[in-house]
């Protein structure tokens, strides 16, 4: 059966509902804010509450996994229901799980975040490049044949992403006269990423997006990569909508800013969440125009 490539689901889903892409994050400070246990049922109240808010009104929603994964088997309960009354709405599901590891074990996490009839399966899945970008091929190879969507980290949001991720590969090889030994330095490790995901995206399907943080300068050459970067760090962690603008002035096609924490705080009220983030959204897109 051929599927809508993930590309397309995401043009179609962002004309309509706008390119912003509004977290699920219960933190305990939250729920006590929030007037809720923390407890499953905490979270489970919680996010009825977010998908009855955003469901229809976003493009994109994200329930980072770590918040429901803290309560075990029954978190879990509560973000398979999640995901499958996102989805239901017509709401596009990017896990954020951020899983990577060797190919074999790769193959279940793909199986699990992105199998047809899996009960956490979602429209994208953030994973880690970190056990080197080969080691995403099954998920990869299962995304693009289900019609969904990979995020791989790039350039973190986190002040302490830095020192490994603009790190200079290993070099290239090509000597520079300079020494027996000396040889040109390769890309950072973070453009090194952007390379293979450009590399594997000239299928058209852009099914690798790439996660890139709003709260600094990449320093990334983007030029050539068409896929969808998911950019986290609006609001709480310090990222404003000027700054998306300046920072990926050259890349805004299928840029998704991610806010979590500073929408979630309008809670629990539905309709103060849902014009929070109605807000945010339309401050992004009159930024990003
Ligand atoms: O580089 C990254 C990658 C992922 N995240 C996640 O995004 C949200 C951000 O939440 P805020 O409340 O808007 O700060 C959260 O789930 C992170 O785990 C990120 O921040 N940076």
């Amino acid at each position: 059966m051929s599927r809508t490539a993930w590309g397309t689901r995401l043009r179609t889903a962002v004309r309509s509902r706008g390119r912003l892409c509004v977290g699920i994050d219960p933190h305990p400070p939250l729920l006590r804010s929030w007037d809720l246990p923390e407890t499953a049922d905490g979270v489970a109240r919680f996010a009825d509450i977010c998908v009855e808010a955003f469901a229809g009104e976003v493009a994109l929603v994200k329930p980072q996994v770590a918040f429901f994964e803290s309560y075990g088997s029954a978190g879990y309960a509560v973000l398979e229901r999640t995901i499958a009354a996102l989805r239901e709405a017509g709401t596009l599901v990017v896990a954020d799980a951020k899983r990577g590891d060797i190919g074999s074990t790769m193959s279940a996490y793909a199986q699990a975040w992105l199998g047809d009839g899996s009960p956490l399966g979602s429209d994208a899945l953030t994973v880690s490049p970190y056990l080197g970008f080969g080691a995403l091929e099954p998920a990869v190879t299962l995304a693009g044949e289900t019609g969904r969507g990979l995020f791989a980290l790039a350039r973190t949001s986190n002040p302490e992403g830095g020192a490994l991720q603009a790190a200079r590969t290993a070099a290239d090889g090509v000597s520079t006269g300079q020494g027996p030994t000396a040889a040109r330095p390769g890309p950072t490790v973070a453009q090194s990423i952007v390379d293979a995901a450009v590399a594997q995206n000239r299928d058209g399907n852009d099914t690798i997006g790439l996660v890139v943080g709003a709260t600094r300068g990449h320093g990334l050459d983007l030029s050539e990569f068409t896929g969808p970067i998911l950019a986290p760090g609006l609001g709480a962690q310090g990222a404003t909508v000027s700054d998306l603008a300046e920072i990926f002035s050259d890349s805004r096609e299928l840029l998704l800013p991610n806010t979590s924490r500073d929408v979630l705080r309008h809670g629990p009220a539905v309709q103060a969440l849902r014009d929070a983030a109605r807000r945010v959204r339309d401050d992004v897109e009159a930024a990003l125009a």
